[in-house]
């Protein structure tokens, strides 16, 4: 059932282009590459002269008057031939980049996708070609096709395919068994379709960074076959210019400037361009720098509805173990812009009581908890409020402050008991690390405590449990191991992140027991996040409902259940109430008093 919108503030997606001009690198790198091109294009409007028209009088011309670049030993316009030469140059690089994209990403598509055979065939064709020398194939190739160019780049595109080939499949592979693609391969989604919709992203960057690199070797080589003499004397090329030019090097130097520079600075311009791409997409995946204070209040400052407050009973209020005040938490996005996900968010939790934070998925609970921690992922960082602990505001306090109170007086237990638990060592030595770090205690002082822990929490064999490796032990024992750790160093505040989603029910059930009991005997504050209701009614005593990023209604459980006033929470409660009749109690498994019981609740069904 949809129960409204989601919290975060859209934050439009900048398109690399635009993102890549910002660059100045990348600026540079893209004027030169784009007047190369339009000199290619306008190469006849452009030139002065026909390139092919020879001078007797003007061999060796110096620069200036009617050749602005001077003549060749020919009496040649440099210029016209320069701007000429530049459809050969781009013409060879586009043939090498499109034949060796096509081949590469193709295979590296199946063969990253699929596995298997093909993945075994391709690896071998690759790392064959890979293995051949590049400058004697294309020898071979001038031999059998004669002076084409387009012909020895199409060969060169095959030669360095492999490079896109490797790139592909490796990134293709990564994300071949990613839960989204899982997700559209049982959604039935083809494997033509889920290639074009979820691999072919990921694959873009890296293929169009190697496309530039490319794109930079095969003018490169192009230039150094004319350079040889191997291409069309019949056509201006670079390559051809520099040889000639070298052969009148003593008597006009300057000549070999002119396609030098053309060579190594568009050259240059593709590695640059390379470099800006990466750098662009590195930064759109960390966190961008900050912005000034104003944007970033900006951001989060939006129009506000006001929270639902349930008085307390005269008396009930004690003192405040954790008091956050108009908490907003935001990921700061490559355009410069702060998306907010958690916003203006007031309570307090007190020492002995369970307050549940309960809500949607993505309703901002994760983060608010995350942000007590200080432990939000890279990119995020809280953008206003204060939390105050102990007399130090949490927001503010340095990472020595935070990692002297993590694990010592704000503990976690995590929602994933399996995946917190490091598979490497064992229950023993995963407790007892934190143990001896944290209250300097020696390791027999620190095993003995870990195994009364262990029999706290309600392990039934400690002594094995903790000589056990978590593959070893069942989901429920591993929640309970990481209970007794979060308790070990007798925190203040626990922070318990949906801690029995991942169990099954009767496991659940002991959990939120176990927790309860810590709670009473450890005095501690615990700070529930839970999607479940259930859990509330079960655990808390005071509940806030958190929607949007937002607190929208908060108070006793009790209170809070008996009359829930925000039309949000009471759209959570109609989702859990359903309309029809309440199923009767279950069926006894006990074949000698099925039947019965049976006929018993039938009968009693309004
Ligand atoms: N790294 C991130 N960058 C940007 N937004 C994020 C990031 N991580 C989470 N969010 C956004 O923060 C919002 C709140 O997420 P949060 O994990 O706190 O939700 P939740 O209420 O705990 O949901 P759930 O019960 O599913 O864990 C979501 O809209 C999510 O998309």
């Amino acid at each position: 059932m949809p129960l409204g919108p989601t919290p975060a503030v859209s934050t439009a997606r900048v398109p690399l282009l635009r993102r890549l001009v910002r660059n100045p690198t990348g600026v540079v790198a893209l004027v030169w590459l784009v007047l190369i091109v339009l000199a290619a294009v306008l190469a006849p409007l452009l030139a002065p002269h026909d390139p092919a028209t020879a001078s007797a009088r003007d061999v060796l011309a110096p620069p200036g008057g009617a050749y602005p670049l001077g003549a060749d030993s020919s009496g040649r316009d440099i210029l016209s031939r320069l701007l000429f030469a530049s459809r050969v140059s781009l013409t060879g690089a586009a043939t090498t980049v499109v034949v060796a994209a096509a081949l590469g990403i193709s295979a590296g598509l199946i063969a990253g996708y699929h596995g298997r055979r093909f993945e075994s065939v391709a690896s071998w064709v690759a790392s064959l070609i890979m293995s051949l020398n590049a400058v004697v194939v294309l020898l071979a190739v001038r031999s059998v096709l004669g002076p084409s160019m387009v012909g020895a780049m199409a060969v060169f595109g095959v030669l360095i395919a492999p490079a896109f080939y490797r790139v592909v499949a490796a990134a293709v592979s990564g994300v071949r068994h990613e839960l989204y693609v899982d997700a559209a391969r049982v959604a039935g989604l083809s494997d033509s379709r889920i290639i074009a919709r979820h691999v072919l992203t990921v694959v873009r960057a890296p293929a169009i960074i190697l496309a530039a690199g490319i794109a930079g070797i095969a003018i490169a080589i192009s230039a150094g076959l004319d350079f040889l003499g191997l291409g069309d004397p019949g056509r201006p090329s670079w390559g051809g210019m520099l040889n000639a030019a070298f052969g009148v090097i003593y008597r006009a130097p300057l000549q070999l400037l002119w396609p030098s520079a053309a060579i190594g600075l568009t050259c240059i311009a593709l590695v640059l361009l390379g470099n800006a791409l990466r750098d662009e997409l590195e930064r759109s995946a960390g966190p961008a720098p900050r912005r000034r204070r104003g944007r970033t209040a900006a951001a989060v400052t939006v129009a506000t509805e006001p929270v639902v407050v349930h008085e307390e009973p005269v008396g009930a209020r004690g003192g405040d173990l954790l008091r956050i005040q108009s908490l907003s938490v935001g990921y700061d996005q490559p355009d410069g812009s702060v998306t907010t996900v958690v916003r203006d968010v007031s309570f307090t939790v007190r020492r002995g009581e369970v307050h549940g934070l309960i809500g949607e998925s993505g309703s901002g609970k994760t983060q608010t908890a995350w942000s007590i921690l200080r432990l939000l992922p890279p990119g995020g960082r809280i953008v206003g409020g204060t939390i105050e602990f102990e007399d130090a505001d949490l927001a503010s306090a340095s990472n020595r402050q935070m990692t002297a109170l993590r694990g010592a007086k704000i503990a976690y237990v995590p929602q994933e008991p399996m995946s917190n638990l490091d598979p490497a060592f064992t229950i023993g030595h995963q407790l007892t690390e934190p143990l001896r770090l944290t209250l300097g205690i020696g390791a027999a002082e620190a095993r003995e405590r870990a195994l009364a822990l262990l029999t706290r929490v309600g392990i039934p064999d400690p002594p094995r449990t903790y000589a056990a490796y978590p593959h070893q032990i069942s989901g429920g024992m591993a929640q309970r191991v990481l209970i007794a750790g979060a308790v070990s160093c007798n925190p203040d505040l626990l922070i318990a992140d949906e801690p029995t989603t991942a169990l099954d029910v009767t496991v659940q059930a002991e959990v939120l027991d176990l927790l309860r009991d810590l709670r009473a005997e450890f005095d501690m504050g615990v700070l529930l996040v839970t999607h479940d209701l259930g859990v509330v009614a079960d655990l808390c005593d005071r509940v806030s409902v958190m929607r949007a990023g937002r607190i929208v209604e908060t108070g006793p459980t009790r209170s809070l259940f008996a009359d829930p006033r925000h039309e949000y929470t009471r759209a959570l409660f109609d989702a859990v109430l359903e309309d029809g009749p309440a199923r009767g109690p279950l069926i006894d498994t006990d074949p000698t008093t099925t039947a019965d019981t049976a006929t018993a609740t039938q009968g009693a069904r309004p």
